[in-house]
């Protein structure tokens, strides 16, 4: 290890990222200690993940470059491929020098493939390759959603993924948004909001320390704009961590239980409400299994696919296979009748999740119905509950779909849903 180039380890360091991630499906934050075990620097951590990062959102055309110059098929998880990608993306989208960017690679492989690899990266640069912009998604991603949203949508995706998104930010009730869309050198798309440009350092923004505000994409704030002003009533926070809509409903006046089984991520909630000063009762608990009264309103924003936030984590994409989805449908139908069940009569329910996928979205929300007819009825959405450029479907759902806010900077995929449990109706679950 010592005799590496130097340079290497960090490309080492890269690769193990992809692997973790491409090959057991593991996200690459949560990869990020494992990975880079041997990195002792930030610095070198910071491009060790950028190179992942990239190498993520631009695997589709870097794969197709490779294979013009590969006489032999490679298989999607040969090292040689791994190698190979990581080089042509230092070359091709960061910048580096093309005999850097071969020569920190050249180390991770023995005999065979490290020739190979030399030679179809010679022969790239040789032919002065660049990569398409936009960049393309996974063929079965682009698939899927030309055939559940529109070829167009999958044009806007490609565009998304062309720069860093914006990031948005929900500002505490009672703070003037124009004021603090000025102090923060942002834009306001919406009350309550304010946009600014990627790559700012969240944690030296004015406001961060006072819990001014919190970060949290404008599509994702929609729910909570859905379920009203609380005026001290009770609601429930179901899969509630890391704690964006606790912290929105709890601003909006309502007497908040926050529930999540995760706690490394109920403990962010607490953190996050205890920046904000917003109050919450959070419990660790099964979603699937909690009890309590019935409440006024229950949000569930249930686990996912997360195929929705794909411009910021790109490796969704590749993670969000057909099984995933079909099991995160299963569950998201089982915790939909558990969380109505919790709902007293004449109250709402809101169902939500951050995925493109109408199997997680529509379905769930047709199944419902469909299975509940007596006691539920869908609570339509008017256009004017929702900010500018956001419309709800011709029932009355929100879908946001790729494309969506595209001139101010997009926003992520989201589907929402809102329900009312009919007075008198007895049932429960
Ligand atoms: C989409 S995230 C929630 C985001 C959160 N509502 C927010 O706005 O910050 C889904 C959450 O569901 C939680 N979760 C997954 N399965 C669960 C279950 N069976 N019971 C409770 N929480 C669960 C995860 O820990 C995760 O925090």
């Amino acid at each position: 290890m010592n005799d590496d180039p130097t340079g290497t380890p960090t490309r080492r360091a890269a690769l193990k990222l992809l692997d973790a991630v491409l090959r057991r499906g593991v996200p690459l934050e949560a990869a990020m200690d494992a990975a880079c075990g041997e990195l002792d620097r930030g610095d070198d951590r910071a491009f060790a993940h950028a190179i992942a990062a990239e190498t993520l959102r631009r695997l589709p055309d870097l794969d197709a470059l490779i294979d013009t110059a590969t006489e032999r098929d490679l298989p999607p998880d040969a090292k040689a491929r791994f190698a190979l990608r990581i080089a042509l993306v230092q070359a091709l989208s960061l910048n580096t020098p093309h005999h850097a960017a071969i020569s920190t690679v050249l180390p991770l492989l023995d005999g065979g493939p490290r020739k190979l690899v030399h030679g179809v990266f010679g022969t790239l640069m040789k032919q002065g390759v660049a990569l398409p912009d936009p960049p393309r998604l996974p063929e079965a991603v682009e698939a899927r959603w030309a055939a559940s949203w529109s070829k167009d949508a999958v044009e806007a995706a490609r565009r998304s993924i062309a720069a860093p998104p914006p990031v948005d930010l929900t500002l505490k009730p009672g703070l003037d948004t124009a004021e603090w869309a000025a102090r923060l050198e942002g834009v306001s798309l919406a009350p309550g909001h304010v946009r600014i440009p990627a790559g700012r350092r969240i944690f030296d923004l004015d406001g961060y320390y006072e819990g001014a505000w919190w970060v949290q994409d404008l599509a994702a704030t929609l729910p909570v704009r859905l379920v009203g002003e609380g005026k001290g009533r009770r609601a429930l926070d179901l899969c509630a961590a890391p704690g964006g809509k606790t912290m929105q409903l709890a601003a909006a006046g309502w007497n908040v239980t926050a529930v999540d089984m995760s706690e490394p991520r109920i403990e962010r909630l607490r953190e996050n409400l205890e920046r904000t000063r917003l109050t919450a009762e959070v419990v660790v608990h099964d979603a699937e299994t909690f009890a309590a009264p019935a409440f006024d309103a229950v949000l569930l924003d249930a686990p996912c696919s997360a195929t929705g936030i794909f411009r910021r984590h790109v490796e969704v994409l590749y993670r969000a296979t057909p099984r995933i989805i079909a099991d995160m449908a299963a569950l998201q139908e089982r915790l939909i009748d558990h969380a109505a069940s919790l709902v007293a009569p004449g109250g709402t329910l809101i169902y939500a999740v951050c995925s493109l996928e109408a199997d997680e979205g529509e379905q769930i929300a047709k199944g419902f119905i469909a299975r509940n007819s007596t006691d539920w009825a869908l609570d339509p959405v008017a256009a004017d509950e929702l900010p500018t450029g956001f419309v709800p479907d011709k029932v009355g759902r929100v879908r946001v779909r790729p494309g969506a806010i595209a001139e101010q900077g997009g926003a992520d995929g989201f589907f929402i849903v809102r329900f009312r449990r009919l007075v008198g109706s007895s049932r429960v679950g």
